[in-house]
């Protein structure tokens, strides 16, 4: 397609910062129970209130002891027994030492704690040590993790499994989040049909607005779906106010590009403002964002590839700016071509392909054998792209090129 290697078209940096220079936080925030608080996004700062661990514990079972007694004593009167939860009653005093299991607070007095392996219990019911002993091992200090009043999460994260545990283990029960990004979708399209329904000839079912939905729940929006509107100026006009109405974010699929059909651009500049259209990607050339009375608008390439890389390319960090998320680079990776890659040098270039480790530790990268922006299968099949700038032409195999793997978004 000639069009598709135009010049003037928008790189996908200078577009992405042109957006997301644009879009501000959404700032709307609620406290939720910690239970309820994996994929969230961090509201504010969290410090801790306690040290962690709150007390000098055991890291091992075994005997506490005073080191200085080792030289000075063969055996040691055990003068307690120290679970994990025990209060601590007794200090350890010169010739003395606490049983004492991993856990259990570190009486006052020791400042070891040797294995139970390398003791050895005397009939007369004191023990001797038969390893040689280092000092201060095996005690887990008071506030070694965390101190009180360090910052632990900072605003902006999204909370996954450990930060979960880990604001649990600091006694939190309650965490201040970002609301919610309300995201609004739509396909658009005569030929489409929602799936369960029999296909006529000329239609085909409608996929787009389940990937996006799929992947949105996944990034912990609220979906409102508009379902399926037709190729129709008026249909589109009251779709996209009805949308605006209710959203943060109108995503509408299909429609971006120049056909005779193809009426999103039309719409959205009688209601709105369009802020983008052609960008140097492949695929994902068409793409629209742009401005409705309250709210923001994507609109996504209808092939269902391209809606799928426009979405993780620029919606995604759309989604992420709005939410107040924030989020280091996705990983870059150099892989090695298990094969040549045909290529026309022109847009970057996102192409699908399987990424895996071979016998020798190397990262290997196959791109698959089609590439049509129609191949949804294509997405499922791979694991990550292969990206190939504008300049790049076609590869021999066990050249390097540069990968980015599917994050849990995708993958
Ligand atoms: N003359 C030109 N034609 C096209 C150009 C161009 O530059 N000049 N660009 C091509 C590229 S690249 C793309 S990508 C598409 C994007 O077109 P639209 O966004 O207008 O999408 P549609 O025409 O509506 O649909 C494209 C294709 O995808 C299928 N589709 C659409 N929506 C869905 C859906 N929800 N679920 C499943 N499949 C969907 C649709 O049936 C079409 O086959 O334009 C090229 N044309
Ligand atoms: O190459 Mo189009 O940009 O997405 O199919």
């Amino acid at each position: 397609m000639a069009s598709c290697d135009a010049p003037g078209l928008q790189t996908l940096d200078e577009a992405l910062e042109q957006i997301l220079s644009q879009l501000s936080p959404l700032h709307e925030q609620e406290w939720i129970p910690l239970s309820q608080a994996d994929g969230r996004v961090l509201a504010a700062d969290v410090q801790s209130c306690l040290d962690l661990p709150p007390a000098d514990n055991s890291a091992m079972d075994g005997y506490a002891v005073r080191v200085e007694d080792l030289t000075e004593f063969d055996w040691l009167t055990i003068n307690q027994r120290i679970l994990a939860g025990d209060a601590i009653t007794q200090p350890i005093l010169p010739g003395e030492c606490a049983r004492i299991m991993t856990g259990a607070m570190v009486p006052e007095g020791a400042d070891t704690v040797i294995m139970q392996e390398d003791a050895e219990l005397g009939d007369n019911g004191k023990v001797r040590f038969l390893a040689a002993v280092k000092p201060a091992v095996n005690i887990r200090h008071r506030g070694e993790e965390i101190a009180s009043g360090d910052t632990v999460l900072s605003a902006g994260r999204r909370l996954r499994a450990a930060d979960i545990g880990l604001l649990a283990s600091l006694g939190i029960d309650r965490v201040a989040v970002c609301c919610r990004v309300r995201v609004a979708i739509m396909a658009t399209g005569n030929e489409l049909v929602a799936p369960g329904q029999a296909l006529q000839a000329g239609q085909i079912y409608e996929s787009n607005s389940q990937v996006l939905a799929a992947l949105l729940v996944r990034l912990g929006c609220t979906v409102i779906h508009f379902g399926i509107v037709p190729d129709d100026p008026q249909a589109l006009r009251l779709a996209y106010q009805n949308a605006d109405n209710q959203a943060d974010l109108v995503i509408a699929s299909g429609g971006v590009s120049v056909g005779e059909a193809d009426f999103s651009k039309q719409v959205l500049d009688e209601l709105g403002q369009v802020g983008l259209w052609k960008l140097a990607i492949k695929p994902g050339k068409p793409f629209a964002f742009g401005r409705l009375a309250n709210s923001w608008f994507a609109g996504l390439p209808g092939n269902p590839v391209s809606t799928m890389i426009t979405f993780d390319q620029l919606v995604v960090p759309m989604l992420k700016k709005l939410a107040g998320e924030k989020t280091p680079p996705r990983l870059k990776m150099r892989a090695r071509l298990t094969c040549g890659l045909r290529r026309r040098p022109g847009r970057l270039e996102f192409q699908r392909a399987v990424v895996s480790t071979t016998a020798d530790g190397i990262l290997a990268v196959t791109p698959l054998a089609r590439q049509g922006s129609a191949l949804l299968s294509t997405m499922a099949e791979a694991n990550a792209y292969i990206l190939l700038d504008g300049d790049t032409a076609s590869l021999e195999e066990g050249k390097y090129v540069q990968v980015e793997l599917f994050d849990g978004l995708l993958s």
